[in-house]
């Protein structure tokens, strides 16, 4: 296979990419980061699709970010046919989830297949390798250096059988097997049932059952004529029974007659015997109500009486006419009672409206009385402050006259401020001068003084020449008048100031006075309100008993008025009540006749009913003596009857006509009995031929069934030997085959070594038929490749995936191999490696591998390859472009 052209749009760092390969080494090279791997993962991706994704990844990751559809279209060549493989992903904008939406197939441009599942089952049939095969021949992924030689043997073997196409002989012969295993479960499963087929036929065969057969068959026949034979002797048992049966029937059948006669006849003396008691009792009854009939006709003559008529002929509308006698009276009763009522409640109302004038009267005196009261006290207090009125206002008069003393008349009062203001004034300023001069005065006197001083030492004070009869001395006598001028004007300032603290002195009297007259115009005020107050209360006082007085001329009237008609109301109230007694009597009157009225009419009701009683008892005496007749004539009609019967009795005997009756019973339930014998027997019989004709039925199937179960077996057999026979085949096959290969690849394997490995420390390597691997020391000591360096692994490896590429490349059958492509091989290399590695790499494309693919940063590698890429990362669009140098 041959790497042509790969096409990448949004996968991993990539935007867009279209990058072709040439034959010979090619070199990618490129910063960290910058995109060399996703080159080659994109490879790796567009061939196996989503199962190409390292572990914990998903189609997402490998998209670029951001990006919501991508692609992948891997060009190739084989075996001269040139294919294309194109993979879409889609991302979806909500979840962030992305799918593998386009997987084709093409072959010479032409569709094979579009499914992602068929494109990979068909790139994994041309590449006769699957991923995991892809990685461990083809493709070293950058940090799986030592996944072959580190994995367990049995993996190794797995991985190695696989890509050499063994690991299909193995499962051939595991299928073959476990063919085997399960034609010989069913082997035994025959064989277990052709025993048990043959046991059941003995089984059976043993109990003879033709000739069992035969024996109940003929005594079946036997049975069949004695049930026949019983049978005719059962009818005739029967029809003597019967006939039996009938003369007894009938001599039964007179004797219950005879006996329902004698019965009947007894009956018929009872009843006799009961008619004549009720006789007896109706006749006691009939005597005792005409007494009561009697009494009664009797009370009512002395009724009639009191009613005022002579018979009870109209004694219904008597009883009428009373009722409503009766009730006009009770009405008029009524009526008068009403009336008496309802002046005794007039009289109560008058006497309570009395009783409420006469306290509206008493409340009002009272209420004249106590104002009255409260004018007199409030006179008093009036009195008082118009006193005090007086005494107040000659108060005010005496101050008045003090100021005008001090010179101030009534007027004047009013100035007594600016009067004030203007005295304060005229004191600040003397007292301004009196400092401002006598300050003068001391300033005066230290200057004579200290000239003084001078001049008694004889010197002048301005020059210090000699005083006498100098300037100086005629300044100091100046001083001196000044100083005198200035005591005057002092002494006058003083006086001054003396007369005005007496006016200051006055004022302050003045104050005081008119204080006082303020304060005394207030009372005066206060008093004179309070006399308003209380004048104005006694004129209120006044109109109140006015109206008061009114009321009770008033009240005094309607009391007047009330009196008098309770007078009238007590006249009216004799001549009701004598009113009402004559009413009450004439109501009783009438009770009392209506009562006998009544009286007589229920005891001419009671008289008739007890006439009806007396008359329904006679007619059932009559009835009584008319049916004890009848039934005397029914008793002598039975007598006859049974003389009649006797007769028909005559002399047959019972007991005998019984006793054979029951010796034919006996012998017919003798041949029932033995009847049901034989029947249970036959139908015994017949079970047990179906039985035996069953079994003879089974043992026909059996024998059928033996002759399918010995084919069977025979074939089993056959089929047994044939899949023991496949699996040793694929067994041997695959031993000798692994045998051959392991042979060859050791081979290979040490011929690359010792190729590729300079150092001095070990001598080979070896493959054994286990897989194994084991490195031996130049003195022969073996080692397991985990204990090796890094480096040491990182050669190892190397030389092992190119001995097995070596192997299948050369292997009949197998397909063209894929570009050798390897991740940075020089990691853990040092310089001598490095340099054996171009060696190995020479080798590897003089042995005629078509393509090298090589991702790597190292300046030697990249000196030694046939065509150059530079990867490069763009900072600011954050995507990698790829140029070739
Ligand atoms: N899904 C993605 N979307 C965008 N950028 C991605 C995505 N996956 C990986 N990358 C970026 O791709 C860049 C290239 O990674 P890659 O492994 O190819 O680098 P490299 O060239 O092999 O570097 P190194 O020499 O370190 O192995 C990384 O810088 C990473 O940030
Ligand atoms: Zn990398």
């Amino acid at each position: 296979m041959k790497l042509k052209r790969v096409r990448v749009e949004n996968i991993r760092s990539y935007i867009d990419l279209d990058i072709s390969f040439d034959d010979g080494v090619t070199v990618v090279s490129g910063v960290n980061g910058s995109g060399k791997s996703s080159l080659l993962e994109a490879c790796f991706t567009g061939l196996f699709g989503s199962r190409a994704l390292s572990k914990d990844f998903v189609i997402s990751d490998i998209i670029r970010k951001g990006a919501t559809k991508a692609s992948i279209v891997v060009d190739f060549e084989n075996q001269g046919n040139d294919y294309s493989i194109e993979q879409g992903y889609k991302v979806d904008a909500r979840s962030g989830k992305a799918s593998n939406n386009r997987s084709v197939f093409k072959v010479n441009d032409e569709v094979m297949v579009d499914q992602a599942n068929q494109t990979y089952e068909a790139v994994k049939a041309l590449l006769k390798m699957d991923e995991e095969a892809y990685t461990n021949c083809v493709y070293i992924r950058q940090g799986e250096i030592d996944v072959l030689i580190n994995a367990k043997t049995k993996d190794r073997q797995r991985m190695i059988d696989d890509l050499l196409q063994i690991g299909k002989l193995e499962e051939y012969r595991e299928r073959a097997s476990s063919a085997r295993v399960g034609v010989g479960r069913h082997q035994r499963e025959a064989d277990a049932r052709l025993k048990d087929n043959i046991a059941d036929i003995e089984g059976l065969e043993d109990s003879k059952p033709y000739q069992v057969l035969n024996g109940l068959r003929t005594e079946v026949k036997g049975i069949e004529k004695a049930i026949l034979d019983l049978g005719s002797k059962k009818e005739r048992a029967k029809e003597l029974i019967e006939s039996i049966g009938d003369r007894i029937g009938k001599y039964s059948e007179t004797l219950e007659q005879k006996k329902k006669a004698d019965s009947e006849i007894k009956d018929f003396k009872t009843n006799i015997s009961k008619e004549h008691a009720n006789i007896e009792s109706s006749r006691t009854q009939v005597d005792s109500g005409n007494k009561d009939i009697l009494a009664l006709n009797s009370s009512n003559v002395s009724l009639f009486g009191v009613i005022e008529v002579a018979d009870g002929s109209d004694i219904e509308g008597c009883v009428t006419d009373l009722e409503k006698q009766e009730i006009s009276a009770r009405d008029g009763l009524s009526g008068v009672v009403k009336k008496r009522e309802l002046a005794l409640n007039n009289e109560a109302a008058q006497n309570n409206f009395l009783l409420n004038l006469n306290k509206q009267l008493k409340n009002s005196v009272g209420s004249i009385r106590t104002r009255e009261e409260k004018i007199v006290s409030v006179k008093n207090d009036l009195k008082k402050y118009l006193e005090d009125v007086e005494q107040i206002g000659s108060f005010i008069q005496n101050k008045y006259g003090d100021a005008k003393e001090l010179g101030f008349v009534e007027d004047k009062l009013d100035q007594i401020d600016d009067i004030s203001g203007f005295v304060n004034e005229k004191q600040t300023k003397l007292h301004g001068k009196e400092k401002e001069i006598s300050t003068k005065v001391a300033e005066l006197e230290k200057k004579i003084q200290k000239s003084k001083d001078l001049l008694s030492k004889g010197l002048c004070p301005t020059c210090g020449q000699d005083l006498q009869g100098s300037k100086v001395c005629e300044e100091t006598a100046g001083d001196e008048d000044r100083k005198t001028e200035l005591i005057n004007e002092l002494e006058l300032i003083r006086a001054d100031q003396d007369k005005i603290k007496v006016k200051v002195e006055l004022i302050r009297n003045v104050r005081d006075i008119i204080k006082a007259i303020a304060e005394a115009e207030k009372q005066l005020l206060l008093k004179k309100n309070e006399i308003t107050s209380i004048e104005k209360g006694i004129e209120e006082h006044l109109s109140s008993i006015k109206e008061e007085n009114d009321k009770v001329i008033d009240i005094e009237k309607q009391i007047d008025e009330c009196k008098r008609s309770i007078a009238e109301l007590k006249n009216g109230m004799e001549s009701l009540k004598s009113e009402e007694t004559a009413a009450q009597e004439l109501h009783g009157k009438l009770l009392h006749k209506l009562d006998a009225a009544r009286q007589i009419r229920s005891n001419i009701l009671k008289v008739k009913d007890i006439q009806n009683n007396i008359n329904r008892l006679q007619d059932g005496v009559k009835n009584g003596l008319e049916k004890i007749e009848l039934f005397e004539s029914q008793i002598n009609e039975r007598k006859q009857r049974i003389l009649k019967l006797d007769e028909a009795l005559g002399d047959v005997d019972l007991k005998k006509l019984q006793a054979d009756r029951s010796q034919y019973e006996s012998a017919y339930n003798g041949i029932v009995s033995e009847m049901e014998v034989r029947d249970q027997r036959k139908s015994e019989l017949h079970k047990e031929i179906g039985r035996i004709e069953g079994d003879i039925q089974r043992l026909n199937e059996l024998k059928k069934k033996q002759k399918m179960l010995v084919n069977k077996k025979d074939f089993l057999a056959a089929v047994y030997r044939d899949a023991e026979e496949l699996e040793t085949m694929y067994l041997r096959l695959r031993v000798e085959l692994r045998a051959k290969n392991i042979d060859a690849l050791d081979r290979l394997l040490n011929e690359i070594f010792s190729f590729m490995y300079t150092n001095n420390a070990y001598s080979h390597i070896s493959l054994d038929p286990e897989y194994n691997l084991t490195i031996y020391e130049k003195d022969g000591t073996p080692l397991e490749p985990k204990l090796l360096s890094g480096g040491e692994r990182a050669i190892f490896n190397l030389v092992l995936r190119c001995a097995i590429y070596r192997l299948l490349a050369h292997a009949p059958g197998s397909a063209e191999l894929p570009p050798l492509i390897l991740d940075e091989p020089t990691v853990f290399l040092d310089r001598g490696h490095v340099h054996q590695l171009i060696k190995l790499i020479d080798m590897m494309r003089n042995i005629g591998v078509g393509q090298i693919l090589i991702v790597s940063h190292d300046e030697s590698l990249i000196d030694s390859a046939d065509h150059v890429f530079v990867v490069e990362k763009d900072p600011i669009t954050n995507s990698s472009s790829i140029s070739s140098k």
